[in-house]
């Protein structure tokens, strides 16, 4: 008896330390898959403008700019310089493409926040182009991440992990921080932001997501999380008009993992970011308040470009070229996150290009794959049309 009890702890002992080492194989194998493909990546998906709701639909015209060519190329005609553009991006949707699609194809990089990498993945596009579509809509980014990162931390719990999870949700606007859980409170100006939002922070407002066996219960704790955030933007958007337009939004989900039997830990954090609408200041006609938050967007977005840019172009002296992540809160507050290797921990970044194909669209279209080209060096060639 005492000895079929032995043997099975001895078989039990066994598989769980084959079950660790398959774990150590596979975290391996997606860190070197992830390192190949590239620390900044941008993917593109173009939007069916009769499925998007665009301010401007009225004056549109029918004429198509862009032609997708899936799974990596795009080409744009300019119609006014008469030239035609193209571009290699890490993958281009085109407009039947579903929100589960592109979640697939972002599946290993989330994957690698429950390694301890922190990643940041970030909506891009003019307003009404279907960013919050993709990120919070149905089988969006934001729920199919979190279900995704649920799953997995209970497989990983079978392999002798246990996971905290916290989870918060802050707004830019006009260059301030506002968190949207809790009482959408307003940090002030001359505190230290990234430290009040992130792990450690002294006024972080952080929502525990428990991860418990029944299902059920954490899917709803992670929606009263969502919803808290929606309406707290709803409220925010009573006080200014179509302010969710005019606001950078960034949920936040921070892993801390640690395995008793081997003494390892993990610390990952997925920030998912649902940008304000990219319109230029000129195109969109703004005054008084509005061309005041029209500035502020244009302000962060070139310094997020600048950021990221600047990351992917430092090769091997990491600790020497300077980066600006202190020229916009949005860059200050994800500076751990924006790609590269911050005190030894490698971070990585996805950006979603939102593209409209319509000839009315063109400046706008033609800005976000500037954006595009700059951040990944996308732009394959130019050449004039015969
Ligand atoms: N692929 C899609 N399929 C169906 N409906 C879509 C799709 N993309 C966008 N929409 C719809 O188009 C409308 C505008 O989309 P959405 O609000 O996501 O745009 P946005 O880029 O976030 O705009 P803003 O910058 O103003 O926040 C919404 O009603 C959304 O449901």
């Amino acid at each position: 008896m005492r000895q079929q009890l032995q043997d099975a702890i001895d078989a039990r002992n066994e598989t769980l330390d084959r079950l660790r080492t398959e774990e150590v194989v596979r975290r391996r194998l997606n860190a070197t898959i992830l390192e190949l493909r590239g620390n900044i990546r941008v993917f593109v998906r173009e939007v069916e403008p009769a499925k998007v709701d665009y301010p401007d639909q009225g004056e549109l015209d029918g004429g198509k700019e862009m032609a997708v060519h899936a799974p990596t190329t795009l080409s744009a005609t300019g119609k006014e310089r008469n030239e035609k553009h193209s571009y290699g991006f890490d993958r281009v949707f085109g407009p039947d493409a579903t929100n589960m699609q592109v979640f697939e194809d972002c599946r290993e990089l989330i994957q690698s926040v429950v390694d301890g990498y922190n990643v940041s993945i970030l909506s891009y596009g003019q307003t009404g182009s279907g960013k919050t579509f993709g990120m919070s809509g149905p089988k969006g980014i934001i729920p199919c991440a979190i279900a995704m990162l649920l799953t997995e931390m209970q497989r990983l719990q079978e392999k002798g992990w246990e996971y905290r999870v916290e989870a918060s949700f802050v707004e830019v606007y006009n260059e301030t921080l506002n968190d949207l859980l809790g009482d959408a409170k307003t940090w002030d100006d001359n505190e230290d932001l990234t430290a009040s939002v992130r792990p450690g922070g002294k006024r972080k407002e952080k929502h525990e997501i428990h991860h418990d066996s029944v299902t059920g219960k954490t899917t709803q704790a992670v929606q009263n999380v969502l919803d808290t955030a929606a309406k707290n933007r709803r409220v925010a958007a009573t006080k200014a008009n179509e302010r969710s337009s005019r606001s950078h939004s960034v949920f936040i989900l921070t892993l801390r993992g640690s395995c008793s039997a081997t003494g390892e830990s993990s610390e990952g954090v997925l920030n998912l970011v649902d940008l304000a609408g990219s319109e230029r200041l000129k195109q969109s006609g703004a005054e008084g308040d509005r061309k005041k938050e029209t500035q502020a967007i244009n302000k962060s977005l070139s310094s997020l470009g600048d950021v990221i840019a600047a990351l992917g172009s430092r090769k091997g002296d990491e600790g020497q070229s300077h980066i600006p992540y202190r020229n916009s809160k949005l860059t200050y507050l994800l500076q751990s996150s924006l790609g590269g290797t911050i005190a030894g921990k490698s971070s990585r970044t996805l950006m979603l290009l939102h593209l409209s194909p319509l000839q009315a669209h063109w400046q706008e279209s033609r800005s976000s794959l500037l954006f595009g080209s700059k951040v990944h060096g996308t732009h394959i060639g130019t050449a004039k049309r015969k």
